[in-house]
């Protein structure tokens, strides 16, 4: 059969030690045997198929997430799970729900930004999921803008109460995951306002639904926002729409770390800066950039073993045709790809690093690495999901007609997936953001204060002096090129991360020479993209150019035959591909013809509708009619 042997043999090539890999890519041994066998668990559970999710209702896909939640939690419990396995059990399930808002932004949110009392208070709830909830800053007319909020939060000296309410229609609350119908309770982000004076926005734990029935509280208005791109994908979240009419919540419900308001009406500012409470968008962006390898390795994993399963043309003197895998053009397409893929998994690894030491630092009073972390995580969050979207399609593409197929795994994994180019800030509004730090950090350039951490190359650039007078012409002027720029100054933090993690001590037979193939397809891949820019600019010469691009050649030859190898290093589950093309064991068409049948279209031989719509056509009724 073609495609077992196809994927055997490329197996039997590879010129690396894959099990060692694994572990590279996965972070530690103990990763991998964690995620080996949460997945391992989620795959074997029936009650965790997804096969027939693109075909559901809504109704029906919203109450079988419930059910997939349930059961996850119930689970979770049984198995008395860690906090690190019950995480990659929701993982593993792969199906956007109220929970990743609740364990992913609610609780961060009152860790972050609660006291240490409010902490022990809700965290518990929230912990044993008492309470549900999640994060509700986003309105009708502002999201990106969050200082746009109109939602206000009045404080009452009389009750010692917050009024919550939505003043317009567009400042209903608008997006946040979780809210449509499940929610028990929101971080709900407003303006604070005291004796009529508005102190900006901060966040409030607000009671949304009753703990007994479920239904919402008086005075709130909620429900699903609708339909969403594609079918099944995101559509298994109930984003939602919330309005509030003057819903009053007690005083102690306001997040209070970064600025207190006492009994009286005073506002008392904290020594932590007012930016915290944007502290849940680091986080998160954060977390984003680490699972951009996971959405772009998964799609990369279909479309290699796909490649080397299909074959096209080129008949060999042993009969069959050439895999689609040896065209040089699929290889400049499909390599780039898959040394993103691990490009974007070390630069995870680096934030999740800088984002526990920002914390660290921030504990013990020192928020001098803050901007940084802020520049960092919005630039990284905004290339990676921008590359990983675009790579999901192009890997759509590289398994030609069959790619477009649902069974493919891809067209739902590009819809899942494109919101996280604006969902947790804009990618182009957060590109703005990395621009004003690198600008901020030129303007001080000269005046004794040296750049470190990320920035610490501009140190070494004489000409950046001259930017700096050429953007005091206006910012917003040259934003698009600014923008480039951000995006110039996040490639060399990824290539320089992938560089780093080279110098580590990287055990296993070819390991690290297979990684230095890929370290170096991507910077020369992410040159040959920009060649007009590092040509013009006078970066490089024609000949470095011309040189440059027989290289990458070449190291795709080199990573050609270990690109099975290198995928099944990800130790993706049949279960979590979801694609009959990137079956592990390559058993593509006769998976595919089967899968045909199972479409609810087939139930029947001659299709509903056929008496009303094509008879009449096809007896000519309709015409004789005319006539
Ligand atoms: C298991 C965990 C994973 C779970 C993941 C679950 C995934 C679920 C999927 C989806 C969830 C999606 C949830 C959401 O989308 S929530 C809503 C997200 N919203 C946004 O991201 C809004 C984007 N907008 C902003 O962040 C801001 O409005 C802004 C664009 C940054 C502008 O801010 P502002 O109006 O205050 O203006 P400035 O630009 O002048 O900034 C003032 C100074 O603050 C600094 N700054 C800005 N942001 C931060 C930050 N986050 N941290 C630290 N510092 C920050 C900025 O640099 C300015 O500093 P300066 O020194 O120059 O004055
Ligand atoms: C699937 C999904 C889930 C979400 N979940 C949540 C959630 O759980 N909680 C929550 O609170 N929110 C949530 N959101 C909302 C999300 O965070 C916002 O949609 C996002 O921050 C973008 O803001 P916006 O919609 O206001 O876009 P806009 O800012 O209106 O963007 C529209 C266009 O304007 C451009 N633009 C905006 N400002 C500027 C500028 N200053 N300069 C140049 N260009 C600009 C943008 O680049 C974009 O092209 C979710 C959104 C999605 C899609």
């Amino acid at each position: 059969m073609a495609g077992f042997d196809d994927l055997a043999s490329e197996r039997s090539k590879a010129q690396f030690d894959v099990e060692e890999m694994k572990v590279i890519w996965a972070g530690s041994r103990h990763t991998l045997e964690v995620s080996d066998r949460i997945s391992r668990l989620v795959a074997n559970d029936p009650v965790f198929r997804k096969d027939t999710r693109t075909m559901l209702s809504r109704k029906d896909l919203f109450k079988n997430t419930l059910r997939k939640a349930a059961h996850a939690w119930k689970r979770i419990i049984e198995l008395r799970l860690s906090e690190e396995e019950a995480a990659e059990l929701r993982f593993y399930v792969d199906e956007p729900a109220f929970m990743d808002l609740h364990w992913g932004m609610f609780i961060p949110t009152i860790k972050g930004q609660g006291t240490e009392e409010q902490q022990q208070k809700w965290l518990p709830l929230a912990y044993k999921m008492k309470i549900i909830g999640c994060y509700a800053q986003t309105e009708l007319g502002h999201g990106s803008n969050v200082q746009g909020l109109e939602t206000t939060a009045t404080f009452d000296p009389q009750t010692d109460e917050f009024i919550i309410h939505s003043p317009t229609l567009t400042s209903s609350k608008w997006w946040p995951g979780g809210l449509g119908k499940v929610s028990t309770h929101a971080v709900v982000y407003g303006r604070l306002i005291i004796d009529s004076k508005d102190y900006g926005v901060n966040g409030f734990i607000v009671q949304l639904r009753s703990l007994d029935d479920h239904l919402p509280l008086p005075g709130i208005t909620i429900g699903d926002i609708g339909m969403k791109f594609g079918s099944g994908a995101y559509n298994t979240m109930d984003n939602g729409v919330l309005r509030f009419d003057h819903v009053r919540i007690p005083r102690d419900q306001m997040l209070m770390r970064v600025s207190q308001v006492t009994r009286e009406g005073k506002l008392v500012q904290s020594n932590v800066p007012w930016q915290l409470v944007y502290g849940t968008m680091v986080y998160v962006r954060q977390k984003i950039v680490s699972d951009a390898s996971c959405a772009l390795s998964r799609a990369v994993c279909i479309a290699t073993r796909y490649s080397a399963v299909r074959r096209q043309f080129g008949l060999q003197s042993n009969g069959i045709e050439t895999q689609v895998i040896d065209y040089k053009t699929q290889q400049s397409r499909l390599f780039p790809l898959l040394a993103s893929a691990y490009a974007f998994r070390f630069v995870g690894e680096w934030l999740k690093w800088l984002y526990m030491d920002v914390n660290q630092r921030l504990q013990a009073s020192d928020f001098s690495t803050l901007p940084e972390a802020h520049a960092c995580t919005a630039g990284l969050k905004s290339l990676t999901t921008s590359a990983t979207a675009d790579g999901i399609e192009e890997c759509r593409k590289l398994c030609g007609g069959h790619g477009y197929l649902c069974s493919s795994g891809l067209p739902e994994l590009f819809a899942v997936y494109i919101p996280a180019c604006t969902y947790e800030g804009d990618n182009i509004v957060l590109l703005l953001q990395v621009a004003r730090f690198l600008i901020k950090t030129v303007s001080q350039l000269g005046s004794g204060k040296e750049p470190v951490g990320t920035t610490v190359y501009m140190g070494r650039v004489e000409q950046l002096m001259q930017c700096h007078c050429a953007v005091q012409k206006g910012f917003l002027e040259l934003s698009a090129d600014l923008v480039q720029a951000a995006v110039a100054h996040c490639q060399l933090i990824v290539v320089s991360k992938f560089i780093e993690k080279l110098q580590q001590d990287i055990p296993g037979k070819g390991v690290k020479g297979q990684l230095e193939a890929l370290c170096n397809i991507y910077a020369l891949f992410i040159l040959h993209k920009h060649l007009g820019d590092f040509l013009s600019t006078g970066c490089i010469t024609p000949k470095q150019a011309s040189l440059a691009n027989a290289q990458l050649r070449s190291l795709y030859s080199q990573v050609r035959p270990n690109a099975i190898a290198l995928v099944d290093a990800f130790n993706y589950t049949d279960h979590y591909l979801s694609s009959v093309l990137g079956r592990y064991d390559g058993n593509v068409y006769p998976k595919l013809y089967e899968e045909a049948w199972k479409d609810p279209l087939n139930d029947s031989v001659v299709p509903d509708g056929y008496q009303e719509y094509i008879q009449p056509i096809l007896k000519q009724q309709l015409r004789n009619a005319r006539l």
